[in-house]
C-alpha cells in the first residue's frame, strides 16, 4: 500500500499523520533534515506535539520526492506562507488536500492559487480541530470540501477513523474561508479574555463575529449555510474558547502589550487580519472586528481603543 504523504511536520501535520496511520501507512515530510531524523528516531514530535507517540506505520523523511512517490494525493499542512513554495515543487498530477487556515500572499484563497498553478484535484480540510486533541485520539469532526465530489470522498475514506469523523462538502470557498476568518475572531476573543471584559462581551464577540464571517464568506461566493457548519461556527467556538488556541493566546498577549507571533508556532490570525482588512477596504466591505484586530496588531490602536471603536459604531438592526 502506498503511504499517504503528509507534508509539514508541525502540530497539525503530525496529528493528521497519527490519525491517518490508523488506516494505513503514512509518510510525514519535514522540511529540516535534522528534525526529520529526530522524529524518526525519538518517535515523538517534542517541538510541536509533545506527548503523542508516532505509531509504527508512520515514516518520516526530509526528501519531498520520497514522501510523495507513487501517491495519488497528499495532505499539505505547512503554514499558509509556506504553501506557494511547496506547491511550486510538487507535480501537478498530485491531488492536494490543503489544510492551512490562511491566505495566499495576494490575500486570495490557497485553493485558487493551487488551480492557477495547474493542479486539478484540489480539496480543503477544515474544522474545529486542535492538534493537541486529535493527536491524542479524542473524538473530533472535520470537513473535506472539493468541487470534485469523488476526490472529497476518497480523502474522507483515507482520514475517517473511530476518532475523527470526516464529512464532505462541495463548498470549497465556504469551508476554506471559515477556517481563515475564525482565526482573526480568535485573536479578538483573546483580547476580550486578556482585558477581562467578561462573558457578555465574549458572547457578543462570537455572535457578531459569526455575522461578520457570514458577510465575508457570502461576498466571496460561499453557500449561505456553510458558515453554520463545522468549518464556520464549529471552529469559531472551538478556537475562541480554547486553552489550546495560539490565535486566542496571541490576543491575550496583545492585551498585555506584548507583540506575539514572532517565531515559534504559527499564528495565522495576525497575518490574516492585515490581508482581510486590506480586502475589506479595497471592496468597500464592512468587517469591523477584522479591521479592529488589524489596527491593534499593527500597533495603530491600543486594545482599549479597539474595544471603544467597536462599541461606539453607529446604531443598526441586528440582522446587518
Ligand atoms: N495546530 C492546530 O491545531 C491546527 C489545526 C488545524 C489547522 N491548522 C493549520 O495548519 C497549518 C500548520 O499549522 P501547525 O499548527 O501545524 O503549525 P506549527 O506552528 O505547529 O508548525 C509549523 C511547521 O511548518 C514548518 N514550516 C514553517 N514554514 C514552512 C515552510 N515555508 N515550508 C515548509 N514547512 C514550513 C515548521 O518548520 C513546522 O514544522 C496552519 O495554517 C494552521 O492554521 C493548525
Ligand atoms: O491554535 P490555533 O489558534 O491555530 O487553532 C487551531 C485550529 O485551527 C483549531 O481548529
Amino acid at each position: 500500500m502506498t503511504p499517504l504523504p503528509v507534508l509539514g511536520a508541525g502540530g497539525w501535520g503530525t496529528a493528521l499523520a497519527v490519525n491517518a496511520a490508523r488506516n494505513g501507512p503514512v509518510m510525514l515530510w519535514a522540511r529540516r533534515a535534522q528534525f526529520a531524523q529526530t522524529l524518526q528516531s525519538e518517535r515523538v514530535n517534542a517541538e510541536y506535539l509533545p506527548g503523542v507517540s508516532l505509531p509504527p506505520g508512520l515514516g518520516v523523511t526530509a526528501h519531498l520526492g520520497e514522501a510523495i512517490q507513487d501517491a495519488p494525493f497528499a495532505l499539505v499542512v505547512v503554514p499558509s506562507v509556506g504553501v506557494p513554495e511547496l506547491l511550486a515543487a510538487l507535480p501537478r498530477t498530485l491531488g492536494l488536500v490543503l489544510c492551512a487556515k490562511g491566505l495566499a500572499p495576494d490575500g486570495g484563497q490557497l485553493t485558487v492559487l493551487a488551480r492557477q498553478l495547474g493542479f486539478t484535484r484540489v480539496a480543503v480540510l477544515s474544522g474545529p480541530n486542535h492538534a493537541e486533541e486529535v493527536g491524542r485520539g479524542l473524538p473530533a469532526a472535520t470537513v473535506v470540501a472539493s468541487r470534485d465530489a469523488g476526490f472529497a470522498r476518497t480523502v474522507q475514506a483515507a482520514l475517517m477513523t473511530p476518532a475523527l469523523r470526516v464529512y464532505t462538502s462541495e463548498d470549497e470557498t465556504g469551508v476554506e474561508l471559515g477556517g481563515v476568518v475564525k482565526n482573526v475572531m480568535a485573536v479578538a476573543a483573546g483580547l476580550v479574555d486578556g482585558l477581562s471584559l467578561g462573558d457578555n462581551a465574549k458572547a457578543a464577540l462570537i455572535t457578531r463575529g459569526l455575522r461578520e464571517m457570514s458577510r465575508y464568506l457570502q461576498a466571496c461566493g460561499a453557500h449561505e449555510d456553510t458558515v453554520y457548519g463545522l468549518s464556520g461556527l464549529g471552529d469559531l467556538v472551538a478556537t475562541a474558547t480554547s486553552r489550546h488556541s495560539r490565535n486566542r493566546a496571541a490576543g491575550e498577549a496583545l492585551a498585555r502589550g506584548e507583540h506575539p507571533g514572532q517565531g515559534g508556532k504559527v499564528v495565522e490570525g495576525l497575518r490574516t487580519a492585515g490581508l482581510l482588512s486590506a480586502w475589506a477596504a479595497a471592496h468597500g466591505q464592512d468587517l469591523p472586528i477584522v479591521q479592529a484586530v488589524a489596527q491593534v496588531t499593527r500597533g495603530d490602536w491600543s486594545p482599549q481603543q479597539g474595544v471603544a471603536q467597536l462599541m461606539e459604531r453607529e446604531a443598526k438592526p441586528e440582522r446587518h
